[in-house]
């Protein structure tokens, strides 16, 4: 919580900290229909949020030990202030479960490729 407010204060914008219920909703239950991909460090879903907002929802793998969680919450940190064209926005995230999720803006498919020009 600590840490959010640090987010907060440095982010001078909303972060957002979302529900489950709200990122169990917006992904179908974390439906296999809206995976996105497979990272190194879990499974990244795509949401529909209530306002019509669409998300990607980061879900890492399991519960980590004490010092992964450090680092998450210093990357946490870090990611919530950056505000540039080429790196995806960090949006929020969800700590009330076991495993935790981040949510960031959802980036199109072709808007990942080098061609692509609406940047
Ligand atoms: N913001 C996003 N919008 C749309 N799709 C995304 C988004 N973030 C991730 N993805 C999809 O999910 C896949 C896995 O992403 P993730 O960030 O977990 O892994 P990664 O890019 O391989 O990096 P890492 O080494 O951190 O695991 C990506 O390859 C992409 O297809």
């Amino acid at each position: 919580m600590l840490l959010l407010h640090e987010i907060s204060l440095k982010q001078g914008t909303t972060f957002i900290v979302f529900t489950e219920a709200e990122l169990v909703e917006a992904t179908d239950n974390l439906a296999d229909k809206n995976i996105l991909g497979h990272g190194g460090f879990g499974t990244v879903y795509r949401g529909l949020l209530k306002d019509g907002g669409v998300v990607a929802v980061k879900r890492f793998i399991s519960s980590m030990a004490s010092e992964q969680q450090k680092e998450f919450g210093k990357q946490m940190l870090i990611l919530s202030q950056i505000n540039h064209k080429n790196i995806v926005k960090l949006l929020g995230c969800c700590l009330e479960v076991e495993v935790p999720m981040l949510v960031y803006e959802f980036i199109p498919k072709n808007c990942r490729e080098a061609s692509c020009t609406c940047a």
